[in-house]
């Protein structure tokens, strides 16, 4: 069974599990949320269910769009019931790597916003400790001018290495839907105490968010390669 198919059955699954009618939806971003905007899709035509649908991104707003689904925002649902994300990372205590897609920012937001952050992600995702199976770092989206010191910082506080994203059909640095840049910091020490770190690079000026998901989680479904799915909750 493909990758693919991992990530469809735990998205359908998840779609199947919490949506429900009358519900403020928050659709997360990346490849796995595809599969769950189609089920839901799915299921908002067959059993008429209402549901407003809260992007996480750009991307996520296209895919509300492209089927069709009731657009929100903020201003108008700041209470989100559920919102299904996918995840670079999930360790054993259901902290999440996130940003790999670069939408952390929003991504984050939203789950501050909603009553219960579900992830969605193929086996490939599910780790003991931070950096086990993720090897790209963990993102963290800065303001453009200060995105020298902010690096120089964090190293000098935890070590590892740290890399300015670049982009791939563009020249020069990813640019994110925010208009900031993305730092991709290759953590060594694996042990770190993750709570302390989304505090302490939060409170360096000029950082705006930090791809680490701490406490957010309630429920992560992982899609196996036999096509089934393994749960894990908070
Ligand atoms: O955090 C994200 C985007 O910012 C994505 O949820 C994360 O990168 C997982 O994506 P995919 O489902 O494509 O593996």
């Amino acid at each position: 069974m493909s990758l693919e198919k991992a990530k469809q059955v735990a998205a359908f699954r998840a779609v199947d599990e919490f949506v429900k009618s009358d519900c403020v939806f928050g659709v997360g971003s990346g490849s796995t949320v595809v599969y769950a905007v189609q089920r839901l899709a799915e299921r908002v035509e067959l059993e008429h269910l209402k549901v407003v649908c809260i992007p996480t991104s750009f991307q996520a707003k296209q895919l509300i769009l492209k089927h069709n689904l009731k657009l929100g925002e903020l201003d108008t649902n700041p209470i989100i019931d559920v919102t299904i994300d996918g995840a670079d990372e999930v360790d054993s205590n259901m902290t999440l790597i996130k940003g790999g897609g670069g939408c952390l920012l929003q991504e984050k937001i939203i789950a501050s916003c909603s009553k219960a952050l579900i992830v969605i992600a193929d086996y490939t995702k599910d780790s003991v400790k931070l950096g086990d199976r993720y090897k790209k770092g963990i993102p963290i989206e800065v303001i453009p001018m200060a995105y020298v010191p902010i690096k120089n910082k964090v190293l000098a506080m935890y070590g590892g290495e740290i890399k300015l994203r670049s982009a791939i059909a563009k020249a020069g640095p990813v640019v994110t839907d925010n208009g900031n840049f993305i730092l991709d910091w290759m953590f060594t020490n694996q042990d770190l105490d993750w709570e302390q770190v989304n505090t302490s690079v939060k409170m360096i000026p000029g950082v705006v968010e930090i791809g680490l998901f701490v406490k957010m989680c309630s429920k992560a479904y992982f899609g196996q390669p036999e096509g089934t799915v393994v749960e894990r909750s908070a």
